[in-house]
């Protein structure tokens, strides 16, 4: 089966940095992807690349099959993305944003209105219904940007770090919808920091170490009989045991 979103030697130099260096990622179709790594590994700068957002120095991504940059309206169409540090239409309402991007996207206005409601609603955002983009508060915006990479019902979600500064009552209902998204059929990507979240949600996981995959497959193959975290710890961490404190901080 063709894999929701197959990553070929994906590279990115940003000046003497190598942020991303010759990836290769399979997410099978159906399936529910973490991808973690440390500050600055390169989770970012891959998702970003494997959805159009950014020009790859080498390599491809392919979305169902289709190639992002040689068959990008093919490819965005079937895919739902929430970006690290998302522009947005920032003098608007939720609605408006949603009713803006919805028809965009080539959704009737029917469609759109209906959709917007049910995701304000069930994201709890409905009650700041004439608050504008700017003013909402960060998990707010985070929520937003969920709905609007729901909007059009994609085949694949990518998400980066979808949970982020998201309170633990809508984090539980970012859960359920995205349980459901899969139960249907949908495949996601998402990236976070947080171990337990990824082991709860996602049956495959891959660990990004400098830019390249340190280990990769269903969560299973990459724990082991470990935790993720250890498992994590282990393939990442600093080797150098020597503790780290602040001297200074102590009374
Ligand atoms: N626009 C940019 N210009 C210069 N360097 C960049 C840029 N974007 C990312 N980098 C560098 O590329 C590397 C990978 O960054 P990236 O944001 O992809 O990491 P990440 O795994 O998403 O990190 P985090 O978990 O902190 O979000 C880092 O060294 C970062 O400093």
């Amino acid at each position: 089966m063709t894999p929701a979103l197959d990553i070929s030697g994906l590279t990115k130099r940003f000046g003497d940095t190598l942020a991303v260096d010759d990836i290769h990622l399979g997410v099978p179709q159906g399936s529910f992807f973490g991808l973690v790594g440390q500050n600055g590994a390169g989770k970012t700068t891959t998702l970003s690349m494997a959805v159009g957002l950014l020009r790859p120095d080498g390599g491809s991504a392919r979305i169902f099959g289709e190639d992002v940059w040689s068959a990008p309206e093919r490819a965005k169409a079937m895919v739902g993305v929430l970006p690290d540090g998302l522009a947005m239409p920032e003098r608007l309402t939720g609605r408006e944003v949603l009713t803006y991007l919805g028809l965009l996207r080539g959704l009737s206005r029917d469609v759109v209105t209906r959709r917007a409601e049910e995701l304000l609603s069930v994201l709890e955002l409905d009650g700041a219904d004439g608050t504008l983009v700017i003013e909402y508060s960060t998990g707010m915006r985070k929520k937003i940007g969920l709905a609007t990479a729901l909007l059009h019902a994609p085949r694949l979600l990518v998400l980066d770090e979808p949970f982020e500064a998201v309170d633990p009552v809508s984090a539980a209902t970012i859960k359920t919808i995205l349980r459901g998204f899969v139960a249907g059929g949908g495949s996601i990507v998402l990236s976070s920091h947080v171990m337990a979240l990824v082991e709860q949600l996602c049956d495959h996981v891959a660990v990004i170490d400098k830019g390249a995959v340190a280990a990769a497959g269903t969560l299973d193959e990459v724990r082991g009989a470990r935790s993720l975290e250890d498992t994590f710890v282990e393939l990442v961490g600093d080797q150098d045991t020597g503790v780290k404190e602040l001297s200074w901080l102590s009374h």
